[in-house]
């Protein structure tokens, strides 16, 4: 599926009764980048799992593509081209690399996990180990791989950076931009390191309590230390 522009539209979502979104609206063209900044429990993860309907709505609509999909399930919505890796990075312990990666093709031929190899090198080498064998930069890059053989048309990576090795996140950081840089995704990349965020996104928005309260280019982000400081909880880039 071709990259497909994302548009969200006064979105309120939450669990049972507890609203956690509240009035979120923005869009990401076709191929665009978008990090979403906030601190630890602001709702970056709840709207990631909004748009894959995971969460209940309130209010508000999804459309992808130009295709409203606000009232679509879960698998419906993956269907229609939204692929997520999880924060918890989903992947079966108990097969190995490559039976993971069989299970992410989705109908297409077998030899499409080139494009997992060619996009992280390091998954062929660990191709006949279990899930459960593997570091946790190597579930990333396994769970981040599996996602993307379904081709998704907007991407959905949630603190993939979470945890890791300054040299596992550069791997993954540089694969995450060789896939922004082929325009076939549109991706949303929700991360704490704000670096990484910033160097990756054409935009941003950042989350307090549910809304967005900033939205802008990464470089007037990088010049407000005001914002940087009330809402992401860092003085300014060192
Ligand atoms: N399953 C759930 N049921 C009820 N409330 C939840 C649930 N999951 C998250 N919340 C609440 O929703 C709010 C937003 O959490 P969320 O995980 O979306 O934040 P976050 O910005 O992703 O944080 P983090 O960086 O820690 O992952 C928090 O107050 C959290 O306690």
């Amino acid at each position: 599926m071709p990259a497909a522009e994302l548009d969200v539209r006064n979105l309120s979502a939450g669990y049972g009764q507890t609203h956690v979104l509240e009035d979120v609206s923005f869009s990401v063209p076709a191929g665009g980048r978008l990090s979403i900044l906030g601190r630890n429990g602001m709702g970056k993860t709840t709207l990631m799992a909004s748009l894959m309907g995971l969460t209940r709505r309130y209010a508000g609509s999804i459309a992808v593509g130009g295709t409203d999909i606000t009232a679509l399930g879960t698998a419906a919505r993956a269907r229609s081209g939204i692929g997520l890796v999880p924060q918890t990075r989903e992947i079966f312990k108990g097969l190995t690399v490559e039976e993971n990666l069989f299970a992410g093709l989705k109908g297409r031929p077998r030899s499409a996990i080139e494009e997992a190899y060619a996009l992280f090198p390091r998954l062929r080498e660990r191709r006949r180990n279990l899930g459960s064998q593997l570091s946790g930069g190597e579930q990333q890059m396994l769970a981040t791989a599996r996602t993307i053989l379904g081709q998704p048309s907007v991407l959905l990576l949630d603190e993939p950076l979470e945890g890791l090795a300054p040299v596992i996140c550069d791997m993954l950081m540089e694969a995450f931009t060789r896939l922004a840089g082929s325009g076939a995704m549109t991706i949303l990349f929700v991360e704490q390191r704000l670096e990484s965020a910033l160097d990756f996104a054409e935009e941003v928005v950042i989350l307090e309590r549910g809304r967005i309260v900033w939205s802008g280019k990464p470089d007037a982000l990088r010049a407000d230390a005001e914002t940087l400081e009330r809402y992401v909880g860092v003085g300014g880039l060192h």
